[in-house]
């Protein structure tokens, strides 16, 4: 049985990755998104165990203490991380697996998993960053401020990444996001079969 991929999405808060992912998985079979641990307060329209595991900052450091995270990180004031176990139970099943992630947990994934696929997401400006994030209307203004500051060092990163998409259009970006996923799934198709023809060789 062949495993599954793990994809790498990364944008600034507001560039439009969770509503971006969440249209990708609804239309595509066979990939999935891993949901995070994260010390964050909830907002209004999240749900616990649906948008992330909402944990105390003692719960993340007793997971942090028992490597129960693949990556983690500190972003803006709060700590995020994936769980190790939950996304090897996703590749094993050969489902591809979406990590929703900053910069600096795609740097600690691509040491362990050189082989994922990573994609980062450019707001069309940063003004449509800033109107983004207060159209979504669930972050103060304090809180905005603290993301559009951290928004352009965030994007510098952009270079690190396999591919790069600009969010203006959403389908279009859309399209662009099931491009990325059809051409490597037709990629690593032909390499199994390329294996598979040079083992046949081997027996013969
Ligand atoms: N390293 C890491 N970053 C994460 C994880 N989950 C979310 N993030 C990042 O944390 C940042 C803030 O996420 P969030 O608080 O949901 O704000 P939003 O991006 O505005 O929706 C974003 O850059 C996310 O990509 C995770 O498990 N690990
Ligand atoms: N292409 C787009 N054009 C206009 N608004 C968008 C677009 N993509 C996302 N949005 C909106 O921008 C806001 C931020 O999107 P969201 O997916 O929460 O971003 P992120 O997860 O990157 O923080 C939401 O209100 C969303 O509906």
């Amino acid at each position: 049985m062949t495993t599954g991929k793990l994809y790498i999405i990364s944008a600034p808060s507001g560039a439009g990755k969770t509503s971006l992912v969440k249209q990708l998985i609804a239309d595509t079979d066979k990939l999935v998104v891993s949901i995070s641990h994260t010390t964050r307060a909830s907002r209004n329209a999240e749900q616990n165990g649906v948008d992330y595991f909402f944990v105390t900052v003692e719960v993340f450091q007793d997971m942090i203490a028992h490597q129960a995270f693949l990556e983690h990180a500190q972003v803006y004031d709060n700590f995020y991380g994936t769980a190790r176990q939950t996304v090897e139970d996703y590749l094993v099943q050969g489902l591809d697996v979406i990590l929703e992630i900053d910069w600096q947990g795609a740097r600690q994934v691509r040491q362990m998993w050189p082989e994922c696929v990573s994609i980062f997401i450019l707001p069309p400006s940063i003004a449509v960053l800033r109107q983004r994030l207060q159209n979504r209307g669930q972050d103060n203004v304090e809180i905005i401020d603290r993301r559009m500051q951290a928004a352009v060092a965030e994007m510098s990163h952009y270079p690190e990444f396999d591919y790069l998409l600009v969010n203006d259009d959403f389908n279009t970006a859309l399209q662009q996001l099931k491009c990325i996923i059809s051409a490597n799934r037709l990629l690593q198709t032909r390499q199994q079969q390329e294996l598979l023809a040079l083992l046949q060789d081997l027996v013969n």
